[in-house]
């Protein structure tokens, strides 16, 4: 199992946790526009870090937004696969019309 879906399930699983033990159940305790408040300042640190950060800086706000990204879609009850499968369907898109552009 990769570690993004590990991650997704362990999630999951403790949305239902006790919110002083847990930092998910404390997300969800504080509700949906907490959770995507916490994303969108992830995401905020994340572009600083690439402008003034350390790698070691970045590396770590990237994964910070990888994990608030997954306790937002859990929170919508999304499930990581759909989100790779809109990025396979265009790639699969892309493809088309890159093989498209080729044959002309
Ligand atoms: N991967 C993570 C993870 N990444 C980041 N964070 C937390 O996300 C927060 C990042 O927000 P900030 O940088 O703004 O720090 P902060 O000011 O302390 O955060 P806030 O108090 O403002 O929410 C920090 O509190 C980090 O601890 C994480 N918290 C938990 N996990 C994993 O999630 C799983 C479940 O964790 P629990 O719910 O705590 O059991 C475990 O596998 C954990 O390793």
């Amino acid at each position: 199992m990769d570690t993004l879906t590990r991650l997704e399930q362990t999630i999951a699983q403790r949305r239902q946790a006790d919110p002083s033990q847990s930092y998910v159940a404390s997300l969800h305790a504080k509700g949906l526009p907490q959770i995507a408040r916490k994303l969108g300042e992830e995401g905020v640190e994340a572009a600083v870090a690439a402008l003034s950060g350390s790698s070691e800086e970045l590396v770590g706000e990237a994964a910070d937004i990888l994990f608030h990204l997954l306790v937002t879609l859990n929170a919508r009850d999304i499930p990581f696969a759909a989100v790779l499968a809109e990025l396979d369907r265009r790639d699969g898109v892309s493809g088309i019309a890159e093989k498209a552009s080729r044959s002309q």
